[in-house]
């Protein structure tokens, strides 16, 4: 199952207890990501001159990436109250009208998997966002009215997986959107070097680099590892963490130096082996593997695209040359998918299959 794996992208609760000394509290603190942050020090500075709310800020990308984490330090930066919620956990109109009503003067309200709102509670938050107004129904059967409500100033942040399950009227409504990038393995070294530090692990530069090139370009998974191999090397090498070290755990973890697992490696190879490289529907391939579409879709296949292993063509899914060298396999002669043939992680029109959104 997905959840047991190393390089999960999901949070597991060993993450959670680990999060509060680890997450980043200011923008000086949240490495990587250079343009996000620098667009945004500009906003948070120019909203708190102006003395106003934040503009409504959509942060998209594949999980452990940080949108969590940066809605935490945008509102640390403000200087405001952050409230936490998430799309499927508000199930009535008034669960969310609570909410908005109980806010401060430019609070920010974080909503996680925003494109699991329900129509009726998206209904709710256009007039919010636009006009920091809410109508409420008071009463019941004839007597019933609806009511309008004045809100304070607020920012809403809205994070999620997949930007392209939001409906557009609810998009159109953030003023920033930004969008979080796989980290590299430079950035991934200072924020595993970071960890260690706070941790109070012994881990060496070459250490922090190994553990950094095999994390999926993933904070969230640099982290994971980072405690892994220290266990590892507690037993192993009286607790120092150094290149050696770190790629004898990794062995062990069964983490290859591309960061992939055994599923990545399943995925790669079935691809190749069954469906003869591809194209295959990623309905079948989700099948074939057990898998969740949404977990293949957001979770495993993501990184595998932006490495150019995986592609996404109009007919499907196909293993690119550089999968068939990883796995030590000699390219079909026809199948002629070099690196430069795959799209964009976001840009999912072109297969048929993803439609149905
Ligand atoms: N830019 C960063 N610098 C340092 N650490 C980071 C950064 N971004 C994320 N992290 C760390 O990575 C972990 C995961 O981040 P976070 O929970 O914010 O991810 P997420 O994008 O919200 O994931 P999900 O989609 O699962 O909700 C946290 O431990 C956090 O401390
Ligand atoms: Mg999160």
């Amino acid at each position: 199952m997905t959840e047991d794996r190393i390089i999960a992208a999901a949070a597991t609760r060993e993450d959670d207890a680990i999060e509060a000394s680890i997450r980043p509290k200011r923008l000086d603190e949240y490495l990587g990501q250079q343009p996000v942050r620098e667009q945004l020090s500009i906003y948070i500075e120019a909203a708190k001159r102006r003395g106003e709310a934040l503009d409504h800020i959509l942060i998209f990308g594949p999980p452990g990436l940080g949108k969590t984490t940066l809605s935490h330090v945008i509102a640390n930066e403000l200087g405001v109250n952050l409230r936490v919620t998430s799309g499927p956990v508000i199930e009535k109109a008034g669960d969310l009208a609570a909410l908005l009503t109980n806010l401060q003067p430019h609070d920010v309200l974080f909503i996680d998997e925003i494109h699991r709102l329900s129509p009726v509670v998206e209904e709710v938050l256009y007039p919010a966002m636009e006009d920091f107004q809410i109508d409420i129904m008071i009463g019941e059967g004839p007597a019933a009215r609806s009511i309008k409500l004045d809100l304070p100033p607020f920012t809403l942040i809205g994070a999620t997986t997949r930007a392209g399950l939001l409906t557009a009227p609810l998009r159109d409504r953030f003023g920033i959107v930004q969008r979080l990038e796989f980290y590299s393995a430079e950035e991934l070294t200072r924020i595993v070097r970071r960890s260690a530090k706070i941790l109070g692990i012994d881990c060496a530069a070459d250490g922090a680099d190994e553990i950094a090139r095999r994390s999926r370009g993933t904070p969230r998974i640099a982290n994971r590892l980072l405690r892994r191999v220290r266990d590892f090397a507690q037993v192993r090498a009286a607790g120092h963490i150094d290149h050696d070290v770190a790629k004898a755990a990794m062995l062990m973890l069964k983490v290859d130096p591309e960061g992939f697992d055994e599923l990545d490696r399943r995925l790669l190879n079935l691809i190749i082996e069954n469906f003869d490289g591809g194209p295959v529907g990623v309905e079948s391939l989700a099948a074939a593997l057990s898998e969740e579409r949404g977990t293949l879709e957001d979770v495993i296949e993501p990184y595998l695209i932006q490495q150019g292993f995986l592609v996404r063509t109009a007919r499907g899914r196909m293993a690119s040359h550089k999968a068939y060298r990883h796995l030590g396999l000699r390219p079909r002669k026809d199948s002629g998918l070099g690196i430069g043939d795959s799209q964009s992680l976001f840009d999912s029109e072109a297969d048929p299959g993803d439609q149905v959104r």
